[in-house]
C-alpha cells in the first residue's frame, strides 16, 4: 500500500492545552480521537492542506506552524505518513463544522486515541510548556 500524506495540527493554547477532535461517523476509527488534521490534497503543501483542514473543520485560521515530527503507520484501511506540526499562532475560537466534538486538554484525558497518536502525547509533554 502506497502512503498517504496527512496533515496533522497540534495547536497549543498559552497555558499549554492543545485542542483533539473525535472522528465523525462514518469514517475509519469513528468516535476515535485525534489531533485536527486530514489528508493533503494532490499537487498541495503540507502546510497548505494543514490550513485548509482546520477551516473546513474548525474554522480556525493557522498563521504559521512549526514542522515538529513524522510517524508512519499501517492500518487495515490504510498506510498513512502523518506529518505533525506545533502552532501556536493561530486566531479563532473552534467550531464543530462537521459535528464532531472537540476538547481543549492539559493532560490529554480523553479516550480512545488514534493508536498512531499515541506515543505522541509523551513526546508532546517535552514541548508543550516551552
Ligand atoms: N487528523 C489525524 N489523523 C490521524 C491521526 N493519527 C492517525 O493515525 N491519523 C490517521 C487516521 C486516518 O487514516 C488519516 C487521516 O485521514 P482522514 O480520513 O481523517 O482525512 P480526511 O479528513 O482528509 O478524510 P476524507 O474524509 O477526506 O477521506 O490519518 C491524528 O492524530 N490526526
Amino acid at each position: 500500500m502506497k502512503p498517504v500524506d496527512v496533515a496533522v495540527g497540534i495547536l497549543v493554547k498559552p497555558n499549554g492545552d492543545v485542542l483533539l477532535g473525535q472522528r465523525p461517523a462514518g469514517k475509519p476509527y469513528d468516535g476515535y480521537w485525534e489531533f485536527p488534521g486530514g489528508k493533503v490534497d494532490p499537487g498541495e503543501t503540507i502546510l497548505e492542506a494543514l490550513k485548509r483542514e482546520f477551516v473546513e473543520e474548525l474554522g480556525l485560521q493557522i498563521h504559521s506552524a512549526e514542522e515538529w515530527c513524522g510517524v508512519e503507520y499501517v492500518y487495515p484501511h490504510a498506510h498513512v505518513r502523518l506529518h505533525f506540526y506545533i502552532s501556536r499562532d493561530w486566531s479563532g475560537e473552534p467550531q464543530s463544522l462537521e459535528g464532531q466534538a472537540f476538547a481543549w486538554q492539559g493532560a490529554v484525558g480523553v479516550e480512545p486515541l488514534l493508536p498512531a497518536t499515541i506515543p505522541l502525547l509523551e513526546w508532546l509533554e517535552q514541548v508543550r510548556y516551552s
